[in-house]
């Protein structure tokens, strides 16, 4: 709306044009959950982090609704949900063609794939254990040369110093962090992980929306 049909328009009329703007926003968003949201702006703004990979197993993917969102924007990509028994259960029934859920355990072993994907999983657990699913990571994608990776979608804090509004969103997620035992890191702490679990250091960090960030690792 310009400026000129804002002053011509009623206060009431103006009302009823948010109101309606705001039942828009909330219908998608209650249609779309906020984990397929924040993929959706993942695989648009970042989407060539898909690029050239033919098989990808989303580790600790829950019931796969994120993994469901990128098995439809990239058909030629075959996806995998690992999680465990209880968690894959029933959302193992309805899938898409490119899209198969294996129950399992990711200290055990991960099935082989060109990329592994790691969505708020490793916020949720301490620095040895991180080390430890992604050495089962690393184990599970080809060696370095072949363009085998492991995408990290995680907080990496302190990215975008100064940022007030950040500021704030880094420390309600700590609180988050704090209920839950979990840890959000910063560059230095996922940069020891990265090498204490095998990985070299040319890893990249994307910061998508504050401090949430994509991660590519590379064996
Ligand atoms: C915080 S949820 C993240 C879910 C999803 N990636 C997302 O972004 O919404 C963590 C997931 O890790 C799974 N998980 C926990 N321990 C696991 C294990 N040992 N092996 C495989 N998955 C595990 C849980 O069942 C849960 O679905």
């Amino acid at each position: 709306m310009t400026l000129k049909l804002l002053m011509e328009v009623s206060p009431q009329e103006l009302l009823e044009s948010l109101a309606e703007l705001q039942n828009h926003v909330l219908g998608y968003v209650k249609a779309t959950s906020l984990n397929e949201l924040f993929l959706e702006v993942i695989i648009v703004d970042k989407g060539r982090i898909f690029r050239g990979v033919s098989s990808l197993v989303d580790v600790g993917a829950g019931n796969g609704a994120g993994t469901r969102v990128v098995a439809k924007a990239f058909p030629r990509i075959k996806c995998t949900v690992l999680d465990l028994p209880q968690s894959v259960g029933q959302a193992a029934a309805a899938g898409e063609d490119n899209l198969r859920f294996v129950a399992g355990d990711m200290f055990e072993s991960i099935p082989p794939a060109d990329a592994v994907l790691l969505k708020n999983v490793l916020h949720d657990w301490g620095h040895d254990d991180c080390v430890k699913i992604l050495q089962r990571c690393k184990e599970a994608v080809p060696a370095r040369g072949a363009e085998g990776k492991v995408i990290i979608i995680d907080m990496v804090r302190g990215s975008l110093l100064g940022d007030k509004k950040i500021g704030e969103m880094e420390a309600l997620q700590d609180m988050f962090a704090m209920c839950t035992n979990g840890v959000e890191r910063d560059e230095s702490e996922w940069k020891r992980i990265f090498s204490d679990a095998g990985f070299s250091d040319d890893y990249k960090i994307m910061p998508v929306l504050g401090p949430l960030s994509v991660i590519e690792i590379y064996p």
